[in-house]
């Protein structure tokens, strides 16, 4: 998938994908990954969602990470937080107490941008990308999340191909990720004609 095509969405305000409510599978699972206060944690093309303000409040150190530079101006700006700005790294980075945005290609990341990174909070990234992109996706993630990290990733199920979003099945899941990680299906709820599945990951060591 094109950068354009995510930059144009952006621009255009076609962001369907964002929930104004904190997701409610990580209301309800996020209790699972049985995290310390104070981890580091890690949310891939996170967008502007207000999950990560959930996540800090619950004491860890979030770091985000989103393409669209519009869309992290907006998700400071729209929860009236002022962030120190640098360019570090190829990324734009925006931060305040607790929460981290680098404003750039996910592709991009390397280890030690990582480092110390005990879990990730995937919400419609995996399912934002095409197969082939998929396989990128989790490649790049077995490279650069360290050893020990779990994962709650929430991903849709449903009939059709035609995306974003895309319909992510259990397989698929196995085959991307199952050679690392211990794949656990925590609960689903229908969403329309979707079903929006929640996956617990745990680093097998
Ligand atoms: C379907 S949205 C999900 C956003 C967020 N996780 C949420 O729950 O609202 C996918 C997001 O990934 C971002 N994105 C797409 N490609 C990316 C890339 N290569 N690197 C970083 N972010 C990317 C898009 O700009 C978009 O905000």
């Amino acid at each position: 998938m094109e950068h354009d095509f995510w930059h144009q969405r952006w621009s255009e305000g076609r962001i369907g994908f964002h929930q104004s409510e904190i997701n409610s599978l990580l209301l309800s699972n996020w209790q699972s990954l049985d995290l310390a206060e104070g981890s580091r944690v890690f949310v891939p093309l996170c967008g502007k969602s207000k999950d990560l303000l959930w996540l800090r409040e619950q004491g860890y150190q979030v770091v985000g990470n989103e393409l669209s530079d519009a869309a992290s101006d907006a998700f400071f700006k729209e929860n009236n937080l002022l962030p120190e700005r640098v360019s570090a790294f190829g990324y734009e980075i925006r931060s305040v107490d607790k929460l981290l945005l680098m404003t750039g290609d996910f592709f991009a990341l390397r280890p030690d941008h990582l480092e110390g990174m005990a879990a990730v909070y995937d919400r419609a990234a995996l399912i934002a990308l095409p197969p082939e992109m998929r396989q990128q996706y989790a490649q790049k993630m077995c490279k650069v999340l360290p050893e020990g990290v779990k994962m709650l990733l929430i991903t849709l199920e449903f009939e059709g191909d035609s995306g974003p979003p895309f319909s992510v099945p259990g397989q698929e899941l196995e085959s991307l990720y199952g050679g690392r990680f211990k794949l656990t299906r925590l609960q689903e709820s229908m969403e329309g004609d979707r079903t929006e599945v929640c996956w617990l990951l745990v680093d097998k060591g």
